[in-house]
């Protein structure tokens, strides 16, 4: 038996496994088989060996006491998302459910209808949860361990002779004659003042006289606590419990002054700005003096601002979130979208007003991004402290709760009261998380630059509500980009009012029969424009063009390995003629309007080859096949060079960028001032989109991805 945090697999991921009620462990299969079918076999029954209250005791503590020399006991954040097999939280009061004691516990069991009442009798010890000692009333003892409580919850800190109540426990094999209770939901779990008649007697203390509750008629004691306990709640970014608090402490005197200034912070937390600016204007109606209210209300207003017109600082923004600073003190600006029905899965964002490609369509703050970069734990760090913000606050979980959930299945409880405390679903919470968060760079300008990796530079994970109601389309007609928690959506064609706004969730593959299950992570099947029209050829001719890309595949990787970046006109000669057979290999009547992406990536090796041997007219040429490919087909057919102007427009990515650039240099060196000119200025918006804003300091040196080369 050995003392863990009650998570076993720690170090594992997990996977939602669609079309099953289940969040799976997705761990080594050999280590996941054998325990699995360990627990199996003890399913249902007591356990076969049990410590005794002592031996648990002397176990824990010494575990303890080692932990604290070695400096270990104190929260510690989960590596990755850990979940066992999913189970819904408990839904019915207490009153309804029948008490069991802990002997009377069955392994890997949720015991349905049945509660238990424990109290602490150990120090805890903070690792990934919350590991404790506890007893029933007949002085029998086990382990329990919570998770996901926050740093709000005098649960994630279980003091020792707390009494709790668990409302349909889970007893969970932990292995090696090792059980414990397991708490995943925090509603499933209350915490029992000493006066509830829910508390057996032995856990009484003989005197109950420290206990204050406030009585009607103590008014001003009250209103001191509740003023008290509204700061401490905004402390611990409880905000709506600080907000509710703060205007029931008011009692109509100039000193609610302090009152209004703590519920214009709560609303400002929960980014509701027109109420904070409320509260802050009478704040400064009771006491015009007062210091800091003038400043919280001027950034407030500046917030609304930025709400009602969209205008951003992005460059001193992109230089604070580069520093660390990811959280930028900025107000959401979306009023030129809206979420709607969709014919394609039931919401998607639509334009509300007309919208030229290059426009803001919309700048969003995150409402959850944790500063954590490290992508191995990002997604456990927005797991926990998506938790933490919906337990400790009912107005952000409703919120979160409106967001497609997967096929996870809810019980439609979720979010409601019972027995005081409101159902939270960590398990939905995933699921929401797994289907709505995005990655984000610290800046798409930064993370735009030659050399930058994923790996190297980081990236985090965030929710963002709105973003999050637009639906994928491997053709889409909007960007994202990044700073900080500021998530840029920029339109890459020329939307009008009332059409369905796209972004693409991943970069669709080029090759289109691997396309077709890339987007099963969200259980979907992309039924864009592209996607609807490369369905219609024939799978012999997928294949044909599969092995034309092959044979560029093979000589260019050759290439590379052999020769650097000199490049023999026999090779050149070679991909030349493979790329024509590719071509040919594309058929008018499905590709005429449509892009050919598997012809990107040989026609922007040929764009750069032409370009390192100075050969202007064929860089031009071979410039416009890229940006022909990624479909600007009508600007390519009229010849022109400000391919944003003539819709539709393509697909913008940061080889259109490039071979705008490659084409700008190859005009200039032929004097053709003004074609070099159109080529630069549609370069430039091709950028603003990737990276989200206007800048003049651009890149390093030429960039050359692989995103439209993936033949593996
Ligand atoms: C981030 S949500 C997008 C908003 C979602 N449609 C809603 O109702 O809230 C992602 C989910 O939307 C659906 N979805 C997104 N793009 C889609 C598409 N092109 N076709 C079908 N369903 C799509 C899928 O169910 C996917 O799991």
């Amino acid at each position: 038996m050995n003392e863990t945090d009650g998570k076993v697999m720690q170090g594992i991921d997990s996977g939602l496994v669609e079309g099953s009620q289940s969040i799976l462990l997705d761990f080594d299969p050999q280590l996941s088989l054998e325990f699995l079918k360990e627990a199996a076999a003890l399913s249902g029954k007591r356990p076969p060996a049990h410590a005794t209250r002592e031996q648990l005791l002397a176990m824990h503590n010494e575990f303890v006491s080692k932990s604290v020399k070695d400096g270990k006991n104190g929260p510690r954040p989960v590596k990755k998302v850990i979940l066992s097999l999913a189970y819904p939280p408990s839904t019915k009061p207490i009153r309804d459910l029948e008490k069991i004691l802990l002997d009377g516990l069955l392994v890997e069991m949720h015991h349905e209808d049945k509660f238990l009442v424990v109290r602490s009798v150990t120090a805890p010890f903070s690792g990934v949860g919350t590991v404790a000692v506890v007893e029933d009333e007949t002085g029998y003892a086990d382990k329990i361990a919570i998770y996901n409580q926050g740093e709000a919850s005098i649960l994630s800190d279980i003091p020792e002779g707390l009494a709790i109540a668990i409302k349909e426990p889970y007893y969970k094999f932990n292995g090696e004659d090792d059980y414990m209770i397991c708490v995943d939901h925090p509603s499933d779990i209350l915490v029992l003042e000493l006066d509830n008649t829910l508390v057996p007697p032995a856990f009484r203390p003989s005197s109950n006289g420290t206990l204050h509750s406030i009585t009607a008629g103590d008014d001003s004691l009250k209103r001191t606590i509740l003023a008290k306990r509204a700061g401490t709640n905004l402390n611990l970014s409880c905000f709506d419990a600080a907000l509710a608090d703060a205007l029931e402490s008011r009692d109509g005197d100039t000193h609610d002054w302090k009152a209004y200034l703590v519920a214009g912070k709560s609303a400002y937390a929960l980014q509701r700005y027109q109420e904070s600016k409320e509260y802050f204007l009478s704040a400064l109606d009771k006491n015009p003096a007062a210091l800091g209210v003038k400043q919280e209300y001027e950034k407030c207003l500046a917030r609304i601002r930025e709400e009602e017109e969209g205008i951003y600082d992005f460059a001193s923004m992109r230089e604070q979130a580069d520093r660390g600073n990811v959280h930028m003190d900025c107000g959401s600006f979306t009023k030129k979208t809206t979420i709607s029905t969709s014919q394609h899965h039931g919401r998607g964002l639509f334009a509300a007003q007309d919208v030229k490609a290059g426009e803001l369509l919309y700048c969003e703050k995150a409402v959850c991004m944790p500063n954590e970069y490290n992508v191995q734990h990002n997604g456990s760090a927005l797991y926990a402290n998506m938790v933490e913000q919906c337990v400790n606050n009912p107005s952000m979980h409703a919120r979160t709760l409106e967001l497609y959930g997967g096929k996870y299945k809810r019980s439609g409880l979720e979010g409601t009261t019972v027995d005081g405390v409101e159902i939270v679903d960590n398990f939905l919470l995933e699921s929401i998380r797994r289907t709505n968060c995005f990655m984000a760079p610290s800046s798409s300008l930064t993370a735009a630059q030659p050399g930058w990796t994923m790996e190297k530079g980081g990236m985090a994970r965030g929710m963002w509500l709105h973003a999050a109601a637009e639906n994928h389309s491997c053709f889409p007609n909007s960007i994202r980009a990044f700073i900080g928690d500021m998530l840029i959506a920029v339109a890459t064609d020329n939307i009008k009012a009332g059409e369905e706004i796209y972004q693409v969730y991943l970069p669709p593959k080029a090759i289109y029969t691997m396309r077709t299950d890339q987007f099963v992570q969200w259980s979907f099947k992309c039924g864009c424009q592209l996607c609807l029209a490369e369905a219609k050829s024939p799978m012999a001719n997928h294949e044909r063009r599969k092995q034309t890309f092959h044979e560029i595949d093979i000589i260019i990787s050759k290439t590379k390995k052999k020769s650097g970046l000199f490049i023999q006109q026999s090779t050149i000669r070679s991909i030349e003629k493979l790329t024509r057979k590719l071509e040919d290999l594309h058929e008018d009547e499905i590709y005429g309007s449509m892009p050919r992406l598997m012809l990107v990536w040989p026609t922007m090796w040929l764009t750069e080859a032409y370009r390192n041997l100075k050969h202007h007219a064929k860089t031009i040429r071979s410039a416009w096949q890229v940006i022909r490919n990624f479909g600007f087909v009508n600007a390519a057919k009229e010849g022109n060079w400000d391919i944003f102007a003539t819709t539709p427009t393509g697909i913008t990515a940061f080889e259109v960028d490039n071979a705008l650039r490659h084409a700008r240099d190859a005009y200039t060196a032929l004097g053709e001032v003004q074609l070099a000119a159109q080529c630069a200025a549609s370069s430039r918006m091709a950028w603003r989109m990737l990276v989200g804003f206007d800048n003049e300091a651009s890149r390093l040196s030429d960039w050359i991805g692989d995103e439209y080369k993936d033949v593996n």
